[in-house]
């Protein structure tokens, strides 16, 4: 063919030489056609290497597809790369071999997908599709497949060429990715810090528990979660948790953005680097408020009575048990008092099961009203009601008394009208009470003898008190009936003052005690010890207190009338008396009324006043000073010296107790008390008066130590107003 061009010029018959040189250029350029062969050959040859390499080493299957005419799938294999056997299990010539291969080992949920793109391929010219293919193990595969066709002139497929590429390890990451998206916005709050808990990621839940938008709180450490409710020590132990466990998860409570405490369900966890160093922390949280008041109304229907709020039988036996470990181990005691309605199953019958729940709920609210926050009241069905009052007596007969004192109290309120449905209505208790512990007496058998206590008393008539123990029941009988009798001796002006002079060293009636007395209609003359300590305990002392203040001012201005007078004439007042609010009211009342002269009047209080409401006793001592009354420290040494008060407060007199002058003969002890309070006294510039003196003895060794006022038997006992009269005016003769 490449001679062609020549002919023409060999029509023209050339010449040997021509011939030879036409020759000569023939053989050159066959020469160097040769050549350019041979280099094109290389050259194809590196080509085919190059293009070998590349395909051995490409990380994906390249393979060619040959059209054929089939409907289903259009395509053979004309060319597949050996990297085929390591993705598929199946070698080339396996490939080449089997036609169908392909269709065969899809996924079915992605066969009908792939083989439809496939036919639309031709149309499409490219395309790039994801599917499920199974290995010659078994195993299924995901495969991304990018295909290109080439078309001839006509738009007739002349090949496809396709890639192949395994994306197992990248499906199986971006699910994990999901699924970690998704459990970062789960419905918990996610919280991630570094390791000295800087906030560096929340999701969206964190925003919404804790109130706080994720751009405030990046960046700061994460205890600006924290609350005050948990304290310092809590985080500690937290902490190092944390870190030596690499976990924790528990409880916590946390303070939103307004404020709000609550409590969280907190689990963390964490993170290690490659060095094994703690290098994030992952937090997940939950708001358990409706969890946690779920569980509080569980616990209040288990331990609760629902109609009365109180503490019901389970829970009481649960606190007995603690509180009778505690009064064994600190050798107190205490009470329990079983209260029983009398006559509530009239009321339910009569007038309904509505009307009879009404009171019980206002029987609950009166009971509580004379209760300390340590003791218990509880319901235990029905119309029974029990008190556990705290151990904190020393003696079983402190704690009668003060069981007595309080279930009284309770009867008290208790009998008060009630307006019930509209109607007012008038109930009574009946009362039983036990004292703990009492031998080994568990819980129980604790209640069942208050509520035997309780029969008695239903048994006596109803609306009383009974004790368990006979002891204990025949003090409260007699308690019961003073205070009956009191009562009436109030009604019946059974009292009268006695009054027992107070002497100076030369013989004179410096001053002069008022002395209560109780002329009892069966058993005469009665000493306050008979009386005083049962008042004490009930709001009779008050009434008595105010009673002997009247009698005492009327007698000081009659006396004053009539000219008989003394320095002063002394009182004694109760710490209870001294202690209420309207006190100094009280006095300028009663001073007004009666017209006797305040600085003719001293007050004797004693020591324990200074026990507690030391400010508000303190204050209502100097109001009375500023009156002109004057007070005197009776009992002195006794109980509650406390010197600071002794310098503060404006004492004129200091009284040296009965019981150091009764021992002064003997005890060398109470020689130094008596020569302290007397130095005391003389230092702070007040009187000091001996009480109790009984012997010229007594009276020498006081005279000696510098005492100048004595009062006692050895002058004379407290007299009635006559005799008292009569006495004086013998001293003056
Ligand atoms: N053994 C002995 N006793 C002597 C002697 N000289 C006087 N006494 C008694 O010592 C008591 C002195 O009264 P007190 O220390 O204030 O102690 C009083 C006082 O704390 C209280 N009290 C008496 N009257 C009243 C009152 O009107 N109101 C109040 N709140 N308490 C009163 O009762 C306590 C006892 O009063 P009283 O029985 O009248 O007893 C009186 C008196 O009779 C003596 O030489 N030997």
């Amino acid at each position: 063919m490449l001679l062609w061009p020549l002919l023409p010029v060999a029509l023209r018959i050339p010449s040997p030489q021509q011939l030879r040189e036409v020759n000569h250029e023939l053989q050159a350029l066959n020469d160097s056609l040769d050549q350019q062969v041979a280099e094109r050959t290389e050259q194809l040859q590196e080509s085919e290497n190059r293009l070998q390499h590349v395909i051995r080493l490409s990380p994906s299957v390249v393979y060619c597809l040959h059209p054929i005419d089939n409907d289903l799938l259009p395509f053979k294999v004309d060319f597949i790369s050996e990297k085929i056997t390591e993705i598929s299990g199946y070698t080339p010539e396996e490939w080449y071999r089997h036609e169908t291969l392909w269709g065969e080992r899809l996924h079915p949920d992605d066969a009908q997908q792939a083989i439809e793109n496939m036919q639309r391929l031709i149309q499409q010219g490219q395309l790039t599709h994801e599917y499920q293919f199974r290995h010659k193990n078994g195993e299924f595969r995901w495969i991304r497949d990018e295909l290109i066709v080439d078309y001839d002139d006509q738009h007739q497929v002349i090949e496809v060429f396709g890639a192949w590429d395994d994306i197992t390890d990248y499906k199986q990451t971006e699910s994990e990715l999901r699924l970690a998206a998704t459990t970062f916005d789960s419905m918990q709050a996610v919280m991630i810090t570094d390791a000295e808990a800087n906030i560096l990621r929340v999701n969206k839940a964190f925003s919404e528990i804790t109130g706080f938008a994720a751009k405030e709180v990046i960046g700061h450490n994460s205890g600006i979660l924290k609350s005050d409710r948990q304290d310092d020590d809590a985080y500690q132990q937290f902490w190092e948790q944390l870190w030596r466990q690499g976990r924790y998860e528990g409880e916590f409570w946390n303070r939103k953005k307004n404020g709000e405490v609550y409590p969280v369900w907190q689990n963390i966890t964490a993170v290690r680097d490659n060095n094994g160093q703690i290098s994030h922390f992952v937090s997940v949280f939950s708001n358990i408020s409706d969890k946690k008041a779920q569980e509080m109304e569980i616990q209040a229907l288990a331990y609760y009575d629902t109609l009365t709020k109180l503490p019901n039988r389970r829970l009481l036996l649960n606190r007995m048990e603690q509180e009778l470990k505690a009064a064994r181990r600190h050798g107190l005691f205490g009470a329990i008092i079983f209260l029983d309605l009398d006559d509530f199953k009239l009321l339910n019958d009569s007038a309904g099961h509505l009307v009879g729940d009404e009171l019980l709920i206002k029987v609950a609210e009166r009971i509580g009203l004379h209760l300390r926050t340590e003791d218990t009241p509880a319901r235990l069905g029905g119309d029974e009601f029990l008190v556990l009052l705290q151990a904190n007596q020393d003696s079983v007969e402190q704690a009668s008394e003060q069981a007595m004192l309080i279930a009284e109290r309770m009867q008290q309120e208790l009998n008060k009208p009630y307006i019930l449905n509209g109607v007012p209505m008038h109930f009574t208790p009946s009362i039983g009470i036990s004292l703990y512990p009492e031998g080994n007496a568990n819980a129980s058998e604790l209640i069942q003898q208050a509520d035997t206590a309780m029969y008695r008393s239903k048994s006596r008539g109803k609306n009383s008190i009974s004790f368990f123990n006979k002891n204990m029941q025949r003090a409260a009988d007699h308690r019961i009936k003073i205070e009956s009798q009191l009562r009436t001796a109030f009604q019946q002006n059974q009292f009268e003052l006695y009054f027992q002079p107070q002497l100076c060293a030369d013989g004179r009636c410096e001053g002069v005690e008022a002395l209560i007395r109780w002329r009892h209609p069966q058993r005469g003359l009665l000493a306050p010890s008979a009386f005083i300590g049962i008042a004490e305990q009930s709001d009779l002392i008050v009434m008595i207190d105010r009673w002997v203040m009247k009698a005492a001012c009327l007698q000081l201005k009659a006396w004053r009338d009539s000219g008989f007078s003394h320095e002063y004439l002394a009182v004694n007042v109760s710490s209870r008396q001294l202690r209420q609010e309207d006190f100094v009211e009280q006095v300028e009342d009663i001073l007004a009324e009666t017209g006797a002269d305040p600085r003719a009047l001293m007050f004797e209080i004693t020591e324990n006043i200074f026990i507690d409401k030391v400010e508000q006793a303190g204050k209502t001592i100097r109001c009375l000073n500023d009156l002109g009354i004057r007070f005197s420290l009776d009992n002195f040494g006794t109980g509650y010296s406390s010197l600071c008060y002794l310098k503060k407060m404006p004492f004129h007199q200091l009284k040296i107790d009965r019981q150091f002058v009764a021992d002064i003969l003997t005890d060398g002890n109470d020689v130094a008390i008596v020569e302290i309070i007397i130095a005391m006294a003389n230092k702070l510039n007040m009187q000091v008066i001996a009480e109790g003196v009984q012997t010229q003895t007594q009276l020498d060794v006081l005279l000696d130590k510098g005492c100048r006022l004595y009062q006692g038997y050895y002058f004379s006992p407290p007299l009635s107003v006559e005799d008292f009269v009569g006495y004086v005016e013998k001293l003056r003769t």
